[in-house]
C-alpha cells in the first residue's frame, strides 16, 4: 500500500493510521489500525467518522488485512462486519461493495490493495470538485453557516460543506461562517471549529438552538452541510438537526444547501423514508464524555430519544452541490439523482 496522508487517515509504510478525533481539538494522536474488530470500534466511537471518512477507513482496512494473507472468504466476512458498524453512510456500503468485488480477481490482494488506494485518491477529487461548484455560490463578505463537521477530518480530501467554505475564503470572498456546536458530540464545536482555526477561516461558534435568531436578525446568507445519504428524490440524511436548519431556513428564505459526493447518492432509497437511522447510547445525551471521563448532568437511568441523523426533505432544499455541478429543485424532481455521471 503506497504512502496517502490525510486529515485524519494515513499510510505509511503499509500501515494504516486514524487520527482518533475524539479526543480533539486538545489533543492528537494518531491510532495504529491492524485489526477488523479494532476499525469497527473505532467506526462506532467516532474515532473516525464522516460519510466519506468511515468508507475509505474502512476499505484500507480490508485491503491491509488482505496483504496480511487474509483468506477470500476471511476477507468476504470481515466486509460484512465493517458494513454492519454503522447504518446511515452509505458511502462506507458503497466502498465495501467496491472492494468486495476485488475478491473475485486472480490477483485479488493487489486489487484490493489498489481499489482502496483509489477511493483515497478518488475522495481527494470529488472533493475538490464540490469546492469548486458550492464556492461559485458564495458572494463576497456572506454569512455562512455550517452544521455537524464536514471537513478534511470526514473525508480524504479537503471536505464537503466545509470544502466549499474553504475555497471561498482562499478565494478572497471576506466571508465568515457560524459553526453549530451540534450536540450531541459537538462535531461541530470541536472540530468544525479546530479546523477553522488551522485554515485561518473566520468562524464564530453557537449552540445550535442559537441559529433561529441570527436568521430572524439577517445574519445568515446561505448555509451549506453535508450528508450521510441522499435519497433518489433528493431528501436527505444528515446529522441531527440538519432538518431544523433547513425549516429555520426555508422560514427565513435563505438559500439552504446539501453539499456532497455522487459516492453518497443511493437511488435504491427512493425517499428519505427508507434511510436507515442510526440510534446511539443514551449516554450521549445525558451528558458528555471527556478525557475526564463521563458527565452527567440529566439523571443517570433518564429515557433518551438519541438518533444520529435526521432527514431533510427534498422541498426544503435549494441546490444539490455534487462533484459533477449544482442540481435545482426542477432537475432533482426530474429525477437527475438517479441519472448521474460520474465526473
Ligand atoms: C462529509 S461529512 C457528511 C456527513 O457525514 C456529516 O455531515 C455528518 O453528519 C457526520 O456525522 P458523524 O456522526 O460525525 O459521522
Amino acid at each position: 500500500m503506497k504512502n496517502m496522508t490525510g486529515l485524519s487517515i494515513k499510510t505509511e509504510q503499509g500501515q494504516l493510521y486514524i487520527l482518533d478525533q475524539t479526543l480533539l481539538p486538545h489533543q492528537q494522536r494518531w491510532l495504529h489500525c491492524q485489526q477488523v474488530e479494532q476499525m469497527v470500534v473505532m467506526i462506532q466511537q467516532l474515532q473516525v467518522r464522516g460519510a466519506p471518512a468511515i468508507g475509505i477507513a474502512a476499505s484500507l482496512l480490508l485491503a491491509y488485512r488482505a496483504g496480511q494473507g487474509d483468506s477470500r472468504a476471511q476477507l468476504l466476512c470481515s466486509a460484512e462486519v465493517l458494513r454492519a458498524s454503522r447504518p446511515t453512510a452509505v458511502n462506507l456500503m458503497n466502498n465495501l461493495d467496491a472492494m468486495v468485488a476485488t475478491l473475485q480477481q486472480s490477483d485479488y490482494v493487489s486489487a484490493a490493495v489498489a481499489c482502496a488506494e483509489q477511493l483515497f485518491a478518488e475522495d481527494v477529487q470529488l472533493c475538490l470538485q464540490m469546492a469548486e461548484h458550492g464556492a461559485a455560490l458564495v458572494q463576497p463578505g456572506e454569512r455562512l453557516l455550517t452544521h455537524c463537521n464536514t471537513g478534511g477530518l470526514a473525508t480524504a480530501g479537503v471536505g464537503t460543506a466545509l470544502g466549499v467554505v474553504r475555497l471561498a475564503q482562499q478565494q478572497g470572498k471576506g466571508i465568515k461562517v457560524w459553526v453549530d456546536e451540534t450536540r450531541p458530540l459537538l462535531q461541530g464545536g470541536r472540530l468544525t471549529a479546530w479546523e477553522c482555526e488551522q485554515l485561518g477561516i473566520p468562524y464564530q461558534l453557537i449552540c445550535d438552538n442559537m441559529a433561529a435568531m441570527l436568521m430572524a436578525r439577517g445574519e445568515v446568507d446561505r448555509i451549506f452541510v453535508g450528508s450521510d445519504r441522499i435519497a433518489a428524490n433528493g431528501d436527505f440524511a444528515n446529522k441531527v438537526g440538519t432538518y431544523n436548519l433547513a425549516v429555520l431556513a426555508h422560514y427565513h428564505q435563505i438559500p439552504f444547501y446539501v453539499v456532497a459526493p455522487h459516492t453518497t447518492v443511493d437511488p435504491s432509497c427512493s425517499d428519505g423514508s427508507q434511510i436507515p437511522i442510526e440510534q446511539r447510547p443514551a449516554a450521549e445525551v445525558r451528558g458528555v464524555r471527556g478525557s475526564f471521563g463521563q458527565v452527567y448532568w440529566a439523571p443517570e437511568q433518564a429515557p433518551v430519544f438519541n438518533p444520529a441523523f435526521d432527514v431533510t426533505p427534498a422541498k426544503l432544499v435549494t441546490g444539490w452541490v455534487l462533484d459533477s455541478g449544482v442540481l435545482d429543485q426542477v432537475a432533482v424532481a426530474a429525477g437527475a439523482l438517479t441519472r448521474l455521471t460520474v465526473s
